[in-house]
C-alpha cells in the first residue's frame, strides 16, 4: 500500500458522530440533580464522548496514552529560536528517563507516554521505549521551499495513524498529542496562518521564548516561507500545505487524530502544534474534528485563532506554552469527571429531589 492509499483508508473508516447517543446524553444531563446547564462545558464534554462513543453514558477516557511526536526542522538555520536544534534529541532522551515535565504530569493522570521519532536530525540511541519511525533527518528549511515531499508527509500522517491505533490496541481509551521540536512554533505559525488567512504578525509568537527583534524577524521568515511556497491558497489540499510549510511532527499528529477518530476513541489536543496537526486534519477529514476535544489554550497567539478557527473550547488556560502534550494531560481528569457524573449522579426521579416549579 504506499502512503497515500494508506491516507484514503484511513478516512474512509471515520463515521460521524452518533446521534442518538449524543442526544440522550443531553437528555440524561438535564435529569440529573443539578440545575440545567449548571456543569457548563463540561456537560458538552459529556455528550460529545457519548457521540464518540456510540453509546450513553460514554465509558470513562482512562487510561490515556500521550504519543509524543518529535522532529527537527529545516527552518531553524533562519535563527528562529534561541535554542539549539541538538535540544529535540536530548529532550527525548529526558522524555524516556522519565524526567521531563509531561512525565510528571502523566504520572499524575496515570497516563503513559510513548515518544515517536518521526523526524529528529541525529541518531538517537534505540531503548525499548522509543518508537524510530524517522521519515527523515529533519525537514528542509519551508523559508526557501517546500519543507518536505508530499510523499513524506504522507508517510507522516499514516505513521501518526498507526500510533493511534497501536495505543488504542494495548487499552488506551484516550488518546493525547503531544510534541517536541526546535523551531516548530516557526511552522506551526505557517500553517495557522495558512489555513486560517490571518496574517503572519497575528499568529506568530515567542515559542520557546525569543526577545522583541527575534520576535519580528521570525514574523519576517514565516512571511517568506508562505510566499515561497504559494500560500495561503484554497487550490493547495491539506496535504500539499503541511507538506510545504509544516513539519513531521504535524503531520504525524494529523494522522493521530485521525486514526482516534477511526477508533471512536476521543483525542485531547496540547498547544498551538497539535493544533495546527488539527488543522491539517480538518483539511484532510473535517468530521475528525468532531472527536478532538481542546485541552488547553496556549500562550502562544496562533492557538486562540486555531481554536476559534476549529470551533473547539479550551478545557484549561494556565498560559502554559511549553508543549510535548502537557496542556492536554492536565485537562484529562476534567474530561473523566464529565463523564464519571453521567455514570454516578443522581437523577431527580431516582434521588427524590424536587425539580423546579
Ligand atoms: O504547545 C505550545 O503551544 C508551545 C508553545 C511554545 C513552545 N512550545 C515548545 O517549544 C519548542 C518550540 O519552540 P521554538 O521557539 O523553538 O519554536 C517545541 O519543542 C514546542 O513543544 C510549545
Ligand atoms: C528545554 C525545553 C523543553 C521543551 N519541551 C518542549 N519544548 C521544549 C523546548 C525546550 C527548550
Amino acid at each position: 500500500m504506499t502512503p497515500a492509499e494508506a491516507v484514503a483508508r484511513i478516512v474512509a473508516a471515520i463515521d460521524p458522530l452518533d446521534e442518538a447517543a449524543a442526544r440522550a446524553a443531553r437528555e440524561h444531563q438535564d435529569r440529573l440533580t443539578k440545575p440545567r446547564g449548571a456543569l457548563g462545558s463540561l456537560e458538552d464534554v459529556a455528550v460529545r464522548l457519548a457521540g464518540i462513543a456510540g453509546t450513553c453514558p460514554a465509558p470513562i477516557p482512562h487510561p490515556a496514552a500521550v504519543a509524543v511526536f518529535a522532529a527537527d526542522h529545516g527552518v531553524h538555520a533562519q535563527g528562529v529560536t534561541p535554542w539549539p536544534q541538538e535540544v529535540t534529541a536530548q529532550m527525548v532522551a529526558n522524555f524516556l528517563a522519565g524526567g521531563a515535565v509531561v512525565n510528571a504530569f502523566a504520572n499524575q493522570a496515570g497516563a503513559t507516554v510513548t515518544v515517536v521519532d518521526v523526524g529528529v536530525a541525529a541518531d538517537l540511541p534505540p531503548t525499548p521505549r522509543l518508537v524510530n519511525r524517522k521519515i527523515a533527518y529533519g525537514t528542509a528549511d519551508l523559508s526557501q521551499g517546500p519543507a518536505m515531499t508530499r510523499e513524506q508527509a504522507e508517510r507522516a500522517i499514516a505513521t501518526g495513524a498507526e500510533i493511534a491505533a497501536d495505543l488504542v490496541r494495548y487499552g488506551a481509551r484516550c488518546l493525547i498529542a503531544g510534541d517536541m521540536g526546535i523551531a516548530n512554533t516557526t511552522a506551526s505559525a505557517a500553517l495557522v496562518s495558512a489555513f486560517t488567512g490571518r496574517d503572519p504578525e497575528l499568529v506568530t509568537g515567542r515559542g520557546a521564548g525569543i526577545d522583541d527583534a527575534t520576535l519580528r524577524h521570525k514574523i519576517e521568515v514565516v512571511r517568506r516561507g508562505l510566499e515561497a511556497n504559494g500560500l495561503p491558497s484554497e487550490e493547495v489540499p491539506a496535504i500539499e500545505v503541511v507538506a510545504r510549510v509544516g513539519g513531521l511532527e504535524h503531520a504525524a499528529i494529523a494522522g493521530f487524530i485521525l486514526g482516534a477518530a477511526a477508533a471512536r476513541v476521543p483525542v485531547i489536543l496540547d498547544g498551538v502544534i497539535a493544533g495546527a496537526g488539527a488543522l491539517v486534519a480538518a483539511g484532510i477529514a473535517p468530521r475528525a474534528i468532531d472527536y478532538c476535544l481542546a485541552g488547553h489554550r496556549s500562550a502562544e497567539p496562533g492557538h486562540a485563532a486555531t481554536l476559534e478557527h476549529l470551533g473547539l473550547r479550551p478545557l484549561v488556560d494556565l498560559e502554559l506554552r511549553l508543549g510535548e502534550g502537557t496542556g492536554a494531560v492536565l485537562a484529562h481528569p476534567l474530561v473523566c469527571a464529565a463523564a464519571r457524573v453521567m455514570h454516578e449522579v443522581a437523577t431527580f426521579d431516582s434521588a427524590g429531589v424536587s425539580e423546579k416549579e
